[in-house]
Order: C-alpha cells, then sequence, then structure tokens
C-alpha cells in the first residue's frame, strides 16, 4: 500500500450560511512536507476558510483532512481546536505579553524539565528569526515587523510540522516584509518546515511559494510552480491577480497587431512583454508615466486602445513622446 500523504484534504466542503453560497467547495489538496505552499485569491474566495479547515479549526460538511493517514479532528471534537502538530500566525500579535521580555514570550512555551535544553531551543529560535539582538527588549518596546518576528519565533519554538500563515505580514512594511520572507524561506531549508501561507500580495507569493494555489469562489482554479503558473496561467483571472497585465478585447488586439486564435476573444499582454522603440512610424504616445523607482510603467495609447509597458531605462521618454512598440508574447482566453 501506498505511504499516506503528508496532509491531504479529499473534496472538502464547508458552505456558511447565508443567501449565497461561501466557503469552500468540493475542494481537493495535496500538501508535500518541507515545502512552503501559497494560496492566492481574489477576496472571500475561501482562502482563510481552507486554511482554517486543514488546520482542523473548523471541520467539512463533508469530505476529510488527514495528516499522515490520520483524519484531523474539528473543533467540536477536540479540547483545545487545531492540530497539535501545527501552528497559525495570523496579521494579529494580540496573544504576546506586551511587558514581557522577548525571550520570555518564547521560552514561556516550553516546559521547565531541561533548563539548558530550554535556552538553547529559545537562543535557537530567536537566532532563526534574527531576534537575538532583541532577547531582552519588552516587547511593548518593538516595531509592528519585530513583534511579528516574535510571534513567529514563538510558533516555531514547539517545532510544528506544519506552519500556517494567514497574510501574517500585513502590517509589516514592505522593506521588513522582504527580510521576513527571506527568514521564513531560510526556517524551511534549515530545518524542513512545512508552510502553507495565505496572501494577497503577488509578489509575495511569487517569491517565496514552491507550489502555488488560486481559488476563486470556494473552488481551485488552478495550482504548480509559480514560474509555470506566472508565465502560463490557464484563467484570466489568475494572470489578473498575478501581474498588472493588459487585458484587451479581439478589436483592441488586433489594433495591437494580434489576431485572435478560433473561439478566443481576449489578449492578456505583461507589461514586460512589450519592448519600445522610436522611430519615424511610432504611432503610439505616452499618456502618463507611473514611476516604481528602479523601473517606471508607461501607459501608451493609440486610438481607443491604452497599453502599460514596463520600462526599466527610467527617464528615458516624458509624456506626449511618440513610440512603436513590439509585442513578444501573449496569451490568449
Ligand atoms: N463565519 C462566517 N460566516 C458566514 N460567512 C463566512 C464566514 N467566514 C467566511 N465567510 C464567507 O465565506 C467566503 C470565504 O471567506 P474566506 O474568509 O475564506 O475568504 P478569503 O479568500 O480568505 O477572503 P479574504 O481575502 O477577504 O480574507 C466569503 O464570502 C465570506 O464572506
Amino acid at each position: 500500500m501506498a505511504p499516506p500523504h503528508f496532509l491531504q484534504a479529499t473534496s472538502i466542503t464547508k458552505k456558511y450560511p447565508g443567501e449565497r453560497v461561501s466557503g469552500v467547495l468540493d475542494v481537493s489538496i495535496t500538501i508535500n512536507p518541507g515545502k512552503i505552499t501559497a494560496i492566492i485569491g481574489e477576496s472571500g474566495s475561501g482562502k482563510s476558510t481552507l486554511m482554517r479547515l486543514l488546520y482542523g479549526l473548523l471541520a467539512p460538511d463533508e469530505g476529510e483532512v488527514q495528516f499522515k493517514g490520520d483524519r484531523i479532528w474539528g473543533p467540536a471534537e477536540k479540547l483545545i481546536p487545531g492540530h497539535d502538530a501545527m501552528k497559525m500566525v495570523t496579521q494579529h500579535t494580540d496573544d504576546l505579553n506586551l511587558f514581557a521580555k522577548v525571550w520570555d514570550n518564547v521560552a514561556v512555551l516550553l516546559p521547565n524539565i531541561n533548563i539548558q535544553a530550554k535556552e538553547e531551543k529559545v537562543a535557537t529560535a530567536l537566532s532563526l528569526l534574527n531576534m537575538t539582538k532583541l532577547a531582552n527588549s519588552r516587547v511593548f518596546d518593538l516595531s509592528g515587523g519585530e513583534k511579528q518576528r516574535v510571534a513567529l519565533a514563538r510558533a516555531i519554538i514547539t517545532r510544528p510540522e506544519v506552519l500556517l500563515l494567514d497574510e501574517p505580514f500585513n502590517q509589516v512594511d514592505t522593506s521588513f516584509r522582504e527580510d521576513l520572507q527571506q527568514d521564513i524561506r531560510q526556517i524551511v531549508k534549515e530545518t524542513g518546515l512545512t508552510v502553507i501561507m495565505v496572501s494577497h500580495d503577488p509578489s509575495e507569493v511569487l517569491s517565496m511559494a514552491d507550489e502555488l494555489v488560486v481559488m476563486r469562489d470556494g473552488k481551485i482554479l488552478e495550482s504548480g510552480a509559480p514560474v509555470g503558473i506566472y508565465q502560463n496561467p490557464k484563467h484570466l483571472y489568475t494572470a489578473s491577480l498575478l501581474a498588472n497585465c493588459n487585458i484587451l478585447d479581439a478589436d483592441k488586439a488586433k489594433l495591437c497587431g494580434i489576431k485572435l486564435k478560433a473561439k478566443k476573444d481576449t489578449a492578456v499582454i505583461y507589461p514586460e512583454w512589450i519592448t519600445l522603440s522610436s522611430n519615424k512610424s511610432s504611432d503610439w504616445n505616452i499618456k502618463s508615466i507611473l514611476f516604481k523607482g528602479f523601473y517606471e510603467d508607461l501607459i501608451l495609447e493609440k486610438e481607443e486602445v491604452e497599453l502599460r509597458v514596463r520600462n526599466y531605462a527610467t527617464h528615458t521618454y516624458k509624456e506626449g513622446d511618440a513610440l512603436s512598440v513590439k509585442i513578444g508574447k501573449w496569451l490568449e482566453y
């Protein structure tokens, strides 16, 4: 007999009461150990509900979740809801003791049986999250990003097999966010931890995930490696979640020199798939320039069509300039 999957949901449905059908509908998913699985989808698509079902904070109406071959019990069947081998971190760090030191906030979760082993474990958890220097600071005095690191250290100190992250970096500045993302990737690499995360941020899921799961209306629309899903999304919905793409109907596509195949009515072009040049036949005009730091997005217009084009050579053009475009790749739906 084949060994059981690490964490697996089979045809799970969780419907919330109300006029609208909502929740999670007939979802099957396999989570691989030692990997980061990221769930992305528009608001209300069922991401958090799926995560809670995997953790056992909610029980499915139909179907089953299994961890290493054993059924995950729902909240009605367990004194402390949630699976013992898993820990969840959300954007709220409410369970921290603000007036205690960082060290004590983490250490309190371990028993006092072997003090030396306990100290070593706390030191390791703080070091993995780059919090060693702040071990003796009061949590009250920390920034939002640092508090989030304490919450993560608390989550990993008991060595869970699965860490569930529900938008944990929402309150954290962009620069701190990237450091935290890297630290989590490093922890996964060093410890073999399995991470399941929910996020709204495409750059976050694309850079962190080994496996990307796209949800819509309570269902999984597609899943796979981030690069494949980004470059060749099966659905227009996925493309528009992951990229600031140009979506053109057949007429507008024609104006861009694209003839859609039979049964296709929409062309999708990512801004970075378009190259620019300036020559005599330039027939696009720059309507506006959105400066983004190391690149800019140019909004070009021709007749009724607007195109967003990424330009890494910033300050090369100004509004009103005429340009030619070459579309290197597009997707058809
Ligand atoms: N306790 C509840 N009672 C009734 N409806 C709920 C409940 N929790 C979630 N829902 C509904 O179920 C659907 C899925 O919610 P869920 O929170 O799982 O989505 P989500 O993708 O995580 O959304 P968001 O990104 O906004 O957090 C939504 O339509 C939501 O309104």
